[in-house]
């Protein structure tokens, strides 16, 4: 499986500077296509603020990189169109160029209230519309604490995916929350037995063992090659250190060939 290396820029990245930035990661992405064959490469994906979009799709199309590097939004709503003022539906982060969307982020839960039920309704309108979800699950540190990270996880993967849910059409990254901007990473052991846990509940849920899992939290160049060499780690998402060409680059190449 090729791993999928995925930035999430959050809420960062002003013009001219962000431009510049993803030009950088661009030109990196285009001298590894050039040495490599395609499939030798991760699938790499950037998840930038909404109204960067087409700009970046834009940038892409002049780089001539032929997909080497992916859109995705960082939500969407549920609905296909409506009175929902600010938000964004699944097919408007189509038409600006995402192939993929996060759905259901800690810092979503958090800031706005986000539910199960509301995540679930999202993943499928990133469906409706063609895009591959990305749903975030992870528990926070009390629930690690108290021995109730499985079970937590467990929950919000089972109440999120449903019918039509395919190995191919949806990923889940599992990030811990107190992982997240903290600089602190679960054990490898801890994150095989999460990853095997959420495989576990995937594979009963909507029987789609192969579902790629990424890793997500405090991901950064010196800690990628272990964190991703973990079993049944098919990628990672990354905050903060996707923000520098540089540094997410240098996650992608610490990346596993694929297998
Ligand atoms: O939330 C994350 C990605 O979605 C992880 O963020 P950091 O890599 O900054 O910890």
């Amino acid at each position: 499986m090729r791993p999928l290396i995925a930035g999430n820029w959050k809420m960062n990245g002003r013009l001219p500077a962000a431009m510049k930035e993803f030009d950088r990661l661009l030109r990196e992405a285009g001298r590894a296509a050039a040495k490599a064959k395609d499939a030798a490469l991760p699938e790499i994906l950037v998840c930038p603020p909404a109204v960067l979009l087409a700009p970046f799709r834009d940038a892409i199309a002049a780089a001539d990189l032929g997909g080497v590097v992916a859109l995705g939004g960082q939500d969407c709503h549920a609905a296909e169109a409506g009175a929902h003022t600010g938000d964004i539906a699944a097919e408007m982060l189509r038409d600006a160029g995402a192939t993929h969307v996060i759905v259901g982020h800690s810092e979503r839960r958090a800031d706005h209230g986000e539910k199960n039920a509301t995540v679930a309704a999202k993943l499928a309108a990133a469906h409706r519309a063609g895009l591959v979800p990305i749903l975030c699950v992870g528990e926070t540190l009390s629930q690690r604490d108290a021995g109730h990270a499985p079970t937590a996880v467990a929950r919000q993967v089972r109440a999120a995916l449903g019918a039509g849910c395919t190995a191919a059409n949806t990923v889940i990254a599992y990030e811990p929350v107190w992982a997240i901007g903290t600089g602190r990473t679960p054990t490898p052991e801890d994150v095989a037995a999460m990853h095997l846990a959420i495989r576990r509940t995937v594979e009963k849920a909507v029987g789609a063992p192969r579902m790629r899992i990424l890793y997500g939290g405090s991901v950064k160049p010196d800690n990628a090659a272990t964190l991703l060499a973990v079993a049944g780690v098919n990628g990672a998402l990354v905050g903060g250190a996707s923000l520098l060409a540089k540094d997410f680059w240098g996650i992608a190449k610490a990346s596993p060939k694929p297998r």
